[in-house]
């Protein structure tokens, strides 16, 4: 063994072992809506311990059903303000007494147009009992809803959306993380070719709704997604009617898109897959770039939004660690670029070129041929 003086410092481990609970004292602050408390705390924007318990009992029960329904300890709540400040999320102005920092403010409130709550919701109840499954995902090799929840995962998207509040709450998840990453996904090309999109999968339209804003020339995007999804997004997120996307420039369509494609529009310039290849095995993939090349005009172009892994696949580390999370949750894994140009080659586009956006999500992007005179 070696000395002590010449051991590696085992300060790598005891981050990695210990980072679970920083992620937990997260997700209880954001489940008792505490950070909700604090931004609605009038004024002075702080609160004292004993106060912030009171408006914490006070929103018990309140919004999607998310929220446990128990009370609150003053003294487990101080604990829990405490690591809060130590992480960065509080700032403690005067002892006692406790207010937001800015990137909880930005992050961490529902109401923000960037918020992460539904994605910090979204891994408490569903990521963290998945991957609490990762041996057994390792072991077979396929994803964990059985082992976790009781219930199969053949159709993983009928597991995800088990309820109502299901739906929106993995929604506002996807929402969150696209809202990052939209402006840089859709400025990572010129997409000004396009006067037509088709967002397959597209959830919310956080990416059809940033690319409205960027392209004056976007006549129409349309979002599909599954019934309940198009639905809920109509519903819960509808961009402003006097904004960029208003006059039916931007608007849902209700299609399954491995079942209904007689439902899509044809001949558009521009489809866009965020986060789609990525579930899906090859097959289930190459489906939906046969689709996505059917759809298209000759010389338009797919959009394919993901993390993209290093050509060796050993880093970076949020895409690799993505990758452990499409394990254990999906039929699918993350790929790199060179593995998307290849899938996209044998589905018949050219010229696929990725690029790392320096945001959460990075792009590719690939032309379906123009006929050639021969052809
Ligand atoms: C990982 S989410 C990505 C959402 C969005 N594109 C984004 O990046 O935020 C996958 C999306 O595919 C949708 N989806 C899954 N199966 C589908 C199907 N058969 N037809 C249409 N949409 C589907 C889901 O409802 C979900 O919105």
């Amino acid at each position: 063994m070696a000395e002590p003086s010449t051991r590696p410092d085992p300060a790598p481990v005891l981050d990695l072992l210990n980072a679970f609970r920083s992620s937990q004292a997260l997700f209880a602050a954001v489940n008792l809506r505490l950070f909700e408390c604090l931004a609605a705390a009038g004024d002075s924007k702080q609160l004292t311990v004993p106060e912030l318990a009171d408006a914490v009992r006070n929103r018990r029960g309140e919004g999607d059903g998310d929220g446990d329904g128990k009370g609150v300890s003053v003294d487990g709540l101080d604990r829990l303000c405490r690591a809060c400040t130590a992480l960065g999320l509080l700032d403690s102005p005067a002892p006692g007494c406790f207010a937001l920092t800015p990137v909880a403010a930005t992050y961490l409130v529902s109401s923000s147009p960037v918020s992460l709550t539904g994605y910090c919701t979204h891994s408490q109840q569903v990521v963290w009992p998945l991957f609490a499954e990762l041996p057994a995902a390792v072991a077979s090799g396929s994803n964990v809803w059985q082992r976790a929840f009781g219930q199969g995962g053949a159709d993983v998207f009928a597991r995800i959306y088990s309820t109502p509040p299901d739906v929106l709450r993995f929604m506002r998840g996807m929402h969150s993380f696209a809202s990052l990453s939209a402006q840089a996904v859709v400025t990572a090309f010129d997409l000004s070719f396009a006067s037509t999109l088709l967002d397959l999968g597209g959830a919310t339209g956080a990416i059809a709704a940033a690319a409205c804003e960027v392209y004056p020339g976007l006549a129409s995007a349309v979002v599909v997604d599954l019934p309940h999804v198009v639905a809920a997004a109509e519903a819960h997120f509808a961009p402003p009617a006097d904004g960029p996307c208003g006059g039916g420039r931007l608007r849902w369509l209700a299609a399954d898109f491995f079942g209904e494609r007689e439902k899509l529009p044809q001949q558009v310039d521009l489809i866009v897959l965020s986060r789609i290849l990525h579930d899906w095995d090859p097959p289930r993939c190459e489906v939906l770039l046969e689709l996505s090349y059917s759809l298209l005009r000759p010389g338009g172009a797919v959009l394919v939004a993901e993390m993209l892994l290093q050509p060796d696949r050993l880093g970076p580390r949020a895409a690799v660690l993505q990758d452990l999370n499409m394990l254990c949750q999906t039929h699918g894994r993350e790929r790199s670029a060179e593995e998307y140009a290849a899938m996209l080659a044998a589905a018949g586009f050219e010229c696929a070129e990725g690029r790392r956006t320096g945001s959460y999500l990075d792009a590719v992007l690939a032309r379906k041929p123009l006929p050639t005179a021969a052809s």
